[in-house]
């Protein structure tokens, strides 16, 4: 693939680009399209990349990356219609809309690949989900997956998981950001500065994540590693327990994954 289309560069779109151009994509090689003048601006003062309407954009990408909100997905493809041959693969990062949704507004055949990355993908660490269409060859597949391996690991799995996909890892960095903001306040709180309780936060997090990737145990083997008997960690488990945390988080995830099944019906 040499050409690359993000319609809809804002926040996921933009982490997407930076990425790319990360991997040693040309600035050249990716387009991205805005609604406004103001971030077309942007775009090109900051990743040298070219910025243009929906309609140009598509006309010679190799990939399609639909990266607006999902209530705007629909009327974007309809801006296509008629202009958008179905030649190059679409791949969809929208929350919830299901792979009927782009093939049923897109020309017949049109090799669609549902997509769930993550913001992560800004610092090269996104976990991107993809779950191939109808019409998607295992080549599109292949190709789809190159295209996000840069950006942080990948799977493949059947669309039918996509909605707890979102839920987990779509949304999941704003779970862990959740935890470090409460954990920050509760180091100010007992009176740490602030900037000292943060750098505890962060590389406490930093050391959790990699001790989870790489030490091949179960973060129930790991929790204990760390739970003295009768020591601090135990007493501070006591309290999530007694305050159904993880209930909260279960339940959490679950309302994700719900919302993602609603957009699906709202925007059908
Ligand atoms: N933010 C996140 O962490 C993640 C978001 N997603 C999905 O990515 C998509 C985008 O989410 P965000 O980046 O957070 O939203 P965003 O609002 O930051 O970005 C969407 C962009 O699309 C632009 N846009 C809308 N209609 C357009 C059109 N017709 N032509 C050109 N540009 C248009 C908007 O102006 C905006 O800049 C959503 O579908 C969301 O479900 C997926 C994974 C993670
Ligand atoms: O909150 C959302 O709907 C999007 C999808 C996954 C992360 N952000």
């Amino acid at each position: 693939m040499r050409n690359v289309a993000v319609l809809g560069a804002g926040k996921m779109g933009q982490a997407i680009v930076s990425g790319l151009l990360r991997a040693g994509w040309s600035g050249e090689s990716v387009v991205a399209t805005a609604r406004s003048a103001e971030r077309a601006a942007e775009l090109r003062e900051s990743y040298g990349i070219r910025v243009e309407p929906n309609i140009e954009a598509v006309r010679h990408a190799d990939v399609v990356v639909v990266a607006v909100k999902p209530q705007d997905a629909g009327a974007l493809l309809e801006e296509l219609a008629g202009v958008f041959d179905g030649g190059a693969p679409v791949v969809s990062i929208c929350a919830g809309l299901p792979v009927a949704f782009f093939e049923k507004r897109l020309p017949d055949e049109t090799p669609v690949i549902r997509a769930m990355p993550n913001t992560p993908a800004l610092v090269d660490e996104a976990m991107t989900v993809l779950s191939p269409g109808t019409h998607a060859s295992a080549a599109h597949l292949a190709a789809v997956e190159e295209l996000f391996k840069p950006l942080g690991r990948t799977l493949v799995v059947d669309e039918k998981h996509q909605d707890a996909v979102t839920a987990i890892s779509g949304s999941g960095p704003a779970y862990f950001y959740y935890l470090a903001e409460a954990m920050t306040e509760a180091g100010v709180l007992m009176g740490l500065p602030r900037a000292i309780a943060k750098e505890l936060v962060t590389q406490t997090s930093l050391g959790a994540a990699r001790m989870l990737r790489e030490s091949g145990q179960s973060p129930v083997d790991l929790r204990e590693a760390v739970e003295s008997p009768a020591g601090t960690t135990i007493s501070a488990v006591r309290q999530l327990e007694n305050h159904r945390a993880r209930s909260a988080v279960t339940d959490a995830i679950e309302a994700a994954r719900d919302r993602a099944r609603e957009i699906a019906e709202e925007y059908a």
